[in-house]
């Protein structure tokens, strides 16, 4: 008996004990907070979710509420998501209080493993009491005007020539993983384009699949889970590219890269960043240069390839307007002239860029005359969910549609038999908010590589469309187009292919001999 009493005591106990910790840990929610969505298990809950379902975890969570926006408490803290194009608007119309550096300085050197000194250099916390710009400031204005549309011929027309010597390159009847072909094929060439011919990952070209080891371990770099314990060949495969970077700045060939890279040098030069730390910080940006855009592409070969109509309706697109010899394609015509082809670029990125553009709150905020956003926080844009929602998009919101975006960048929103009203005839209620597309993030902070990419992927898959049919490898029956997205990863970026995909790439009939010629005019 006195043992059942002291169990029951212990057990009477143990529930005390945790209903305190609970209430100890539970954040004090104002009532003008976005309406709060509990965890089922109390504090870490939403984690648990997050790290189970990804980002699809929002999609669970938006199925619970009809809020544009919710609070997520998560141990003693909360986390805001919008579920909303119109709420995506607000957030990014208040970047003084919402803002994007806090995160760069807390994610860039865990993603690129830079020490502590590294990142209070980059929180820069002493320029305001120096009354000066913040140097994250600074690094904007040197990396942005580079990359924009007026200034990026010169880059461009690199990238395209090395694209055309890769796509050349490919022998007739050869059997390629299209992931990996178009991933290392972007890597290679966009590190020649950015950092020049005598760029790391040029003189090794094992780097480049380190830097892809790397790119697999992201999620575990940015939570911060001990990478070099946990995850020791992405973990490796950062270390051997840092270490190229270290010779290559060590040798002065940092003179051959682009301007924005040359510029942002020195300026951590100024800031006393060692080259050690430096080298770690290019990782940061290959990051920008040499993911995103090569996933996008595999994926916009993948749509094309896999729909024989579609890829008809591009050859005759491409071949009509922007076919300017016989061998040669240029790329401002396939941005201006061929829609087709850019409203699947855009639906793909639609389809497996659910970004979560996350911000941190500086200060109470008061969003959208209604919510209070309580300083400490982070709110994130769940793009999956706004890229999926059928009140945006229309009933087949899920799927994908080659002509969403054929009107209008922003997408139209489609009909219930999927059709895609034309502009004469579809009223203003068809147009989607421009903030409801989320793959470049939006505000201040909008990708400055966008027109970048975005000539990438239109090249590649234009010049593979003309030159290639792709066909079943030996021993298969068709080609295993559609791998499945890897829907359940935490979205560091675009999402991949959870599998491999073969195809035999043969010469197009009657075309066998042409060297085709990328340019940019
Ligand atoms: C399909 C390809 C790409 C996608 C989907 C993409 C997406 C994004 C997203 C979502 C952001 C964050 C925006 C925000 O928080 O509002 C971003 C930022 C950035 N991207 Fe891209 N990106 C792509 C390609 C590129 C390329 C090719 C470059 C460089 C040439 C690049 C350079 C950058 C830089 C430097 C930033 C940081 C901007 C800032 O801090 O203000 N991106 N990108």
């Amino acid at each position: 008996m006195a043992t059942a009493e002291a169990i029951v005591a212990a057990l009477v106990l143990g529930l005390l004990s945790a209903a305190f910790l609970v209430n100890f840990f539970r954040v004090k929610l104002d009532p003008r907070e976005p309406p709060v969505i509990q965890p089922k298990i109390p504090l870490i809950g939403h984690i648990i979710g997050l790290m189970r379902d990804g980002a699809s975890y929002f999609e669970k969570i938006s199925a619970q509420t009809k809020s544009p926006i919710v609070t997520l408490p998560i141990l003693n803290s909360r986390t805001y998501v919008v579920l909303s194009p119109s709420m995506a608007q607000h957030i990014m119309r208040s970047p003084a209080t919402l803002s994007f550096d806090p995160i760069v300085v807390e994610m860039t050197p865990r993603m690129v493993g830079a020490s502590n000194a590294t990142k209070e250099i980059i929180r820069d916390a002493k320029a305001k009491l120096e009354n000066r710009k913040p140097m994250l400031d600074t690094s904007h204005e040197i990396i942005n005007p580079p990359l924009n549309a007026g200034r990026i011929g010169g880059i461009s027309a690199v990238q395209l020539h090395l694209f055309s010597d890769a796509v050349n390159a490919i022998s007739d009847g050869s059997t390629i993983e299209l992931f990996r072909w178009v991933t290392r094929t972007v890597t290679a060439s966009a590190m020649k384009t950015f950092y020049g011919p005598e760029n790391p990952f040029a003189l090794n070209p094992q780097l480049i699949e380190d830097f892809w080891k790397w790119d697999a371990g992201m999620p575990t770099f940015l939570l911060g889970l001990l990478p070099n314990l946990t995850c020791r060949e992405a973990y490796q495969g950062l270390e051997n590219c840092v270490a190229g970077f270290v010779d290559y700045i060590e040798k002065g060939r940092i003179n051959q890269a682009y301007c924005l890279l040359q510029e942002r040098n020195k300026l951590h030069d100024t800031f006393g960043i060692s080259t050690s730390e430096k080298a770690r910080l290019e990782m940061g940006i290959a990051f920008g240069f040499n993911s995103n855009a090569s996933i996008t592409t595999f994926w916009v070969l993948n749509n094309i390839f896999s729909r024989p109509d579609l890829l008809a309706e591009i050859r005759q697109e491409v071949e009509s307007n922007a076919l300017v010899s016989p061998d040669t394609i240029s790329y401002t015509c396939l941005k201006n002239s061929c829609p087709l082809l850019n409203s699947v670029m855009r639906e793909t990125l639609r389809m497996t860029s659910p970004m979560l553009t996350p911000r941190f709150v500086t200060a109470d905020t008061i969003i959208a005359d209604t919510y209070l956003l309580r300083a400490g926080s982070v709110v994130q844009i769940a793009g999956g969910v706004l890229h999926t929602s059928t009140s945006t998009w229309g009933p087949d919101a899920t799927s994908f549609n080659p002509h969403r975006f054929l009107h209008t960048p922003s997408g139209t929103r489609s009909s219930p038999s999927g059709a895609i009203p034309n502009p004469s005839s579809s009223s203003k209620d068809d147009a989607v908010n421009p903030a409801a597309f989320r793959a470049f993030g939006g505000g201040l902070h909008l990708c400055p590589g966008r027109y970048f990419a975005q000539m990438e992927i239109a090249s590649l898959a234009a010049v593979m469309a003309m030159a290639f049919d792709f066909e079943p490898p030996e021993g298969q029956e068709r080609v295993a187009f559609d791998p499945p997205v890897d829907a359940k990863a935490i979205p560091v970026g675009t999402l991949k292919p959870t599998r491999q995909l073969h195809v035999r790439v043969k010469r197009r009939q009657g075309m066998e001999g042409v060297r085709w010629v990328l340019r940019y005019e």
